[in-house]
C-alpha cells in the first residue's frame, strides 16, 4: 500500500503550535515567539508554514492567556483572511504538555492526523513537514530529527568529564512531531493517569509503548531558545533574502 499522504486525499490533517511559553532562557520581557524575526514576528513566520499547505486543515495556537489579546492582533495583521478562516487560537498551560493538550481538545472532531510543532522554530520547511506527514501515515508516529554531528560527554556537576557517549545511534529530536490523533490521545491520556511528563510529545507516545520512527529533520529548523539563536535565524533568513 502507498502510504504517501497523497494517495489519502480524505486524511484530514491539523497542527498544534505551542506558543504558551515565557522564554526565560531567552531573557526578554516579551516572550520570544512574538520578536520580530526579519520583520515578521516568530509566532506569525511558524503559523505561515503550516497555512501554506493546503494538506492542513486546522492550525490551533496555544498562547499565554495573557497574550490571547495581542496574538489576535498580530494575526489580523500579518495573516490573510482566507489563511485566518483556518486558524484557532486557545490560552495554553504552565507547561508544554499542558498546553499541548490544550490544543488537541480544539481540533475539529474529523481532525485524524495531528501535527506538533513549537512556536519556536519558524524556520520549518516545507519538506520536513511533509515527510512528518508521510511518515505517520506509514508508521502511525514520526518526529524530524537530525542526528547528532558533534561528540558528546557525560559531565559532573563540577564540569568534569564522566565519559564520551556513543552518538552513533543518538539523533536529537525537532518538531513537528506528528501521530495519527488517535495514538496520540491515547499517549497523552496515559502521562495524565500517571503523572508522567515529557519534553516532547514522543516521549509520551514512547511511555505508552507506541511505535515512533525518525524522519529527516533540518539542521535550519532550530528552536530559538537563547537571543543568539535569534541572531542566527534572522542572519540565514537575510541570507536567504525571505
Ligand atoms: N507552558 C508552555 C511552555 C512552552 N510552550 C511552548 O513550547 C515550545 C518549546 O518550549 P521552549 O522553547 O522551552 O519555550 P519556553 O518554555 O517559552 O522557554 P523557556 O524554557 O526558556 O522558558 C515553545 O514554542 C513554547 O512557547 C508552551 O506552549 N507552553
Ligand atoms: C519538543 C522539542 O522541541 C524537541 O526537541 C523540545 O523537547 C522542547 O523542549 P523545551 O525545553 O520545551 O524547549
Amino acid at each position: 500500500m502507498n502510504s504517501d499522504i497523497s494517495q489519502h486525499p480524505h486524511l484530514r490533517a491539523g497542527v498544534v503550535i505551542p506558543a504558551g511559553g515565557t522564554g526565560s532562557r531567552f531573557g526578554h520581557t516579551r516572550p520570544k515567539q512574538f520578536l520580530e524575526l526579519a520583520g515578521k514576528p516568530v509566532l506569525i513566520r511558524t503559523c505561515q508554514a503550516f497555512l501554506e499547505l493546503e494538506r492542513i486543515q486546522t492550525v490551533v495556537v496555544v498562547v499565554p492567556a495573557d497574550y490571547a489579546a495581542y496574538t489576535d492582533e498580530l494575526i489580523r495583521t500579518h495573516v490573510s483572511l482566507e489563511h485566518r478562516l483556518r486558524l484557532q487560537i486557545t490560552n495554553g498551560g504552565s507547561t508544554r504538555q499542558e498546553s499541548v493538550q490544550a490544543g488537541l481538545t480544539m481540533l475539529p472532531v474529523e481532525t485524524d492526523l495531528v501535527l506538533v510543532h513549537d512556536a519556536a522554530r519558524p524556520l520549518v520547511d516545507r519538506e520536513t513537514i511533509l515527510r512528518c506527514l508521510d511518515g505517520a501515515v506509514r508508521f502511525g508516529a514520526a518526529i524530524a530529527a537530525v542526528p547528532v554531528k558533534d561528540t558528546l560527554k557525560q559531565v559532573k556537576d563540577d564540569g568534569s568529564i564522566v565519559s564520551t557517549i556513543d552518538r552513533s545511534h543518538i539523533w536529537q529530536a525537532q518538531t513537528p512531531q506528528a501521530a495519527r490523533r488517535t495514538l496520540l490521545e491515547q499517549a497523552f491520556a496515559r502521562a495524565a493517569s500517571t503523572g508522567f511528563v515529557g519534553t516532547d510529545e514522543a516521549s509520551l507516545l514512547e511511555a505508552a509503548g507506541i511505535p515512533v520512527q525518525v524522519v529527516e529533520g533540518s539542521e535550519y529548523n532550530s528552536k530559538i531558545t537563547r537571543p543568539e539563536d535569534l541572531q542566527m535565524a534572522e542572519a540565514l533568513l537575510m541570507q536567504r533574502n525571505i
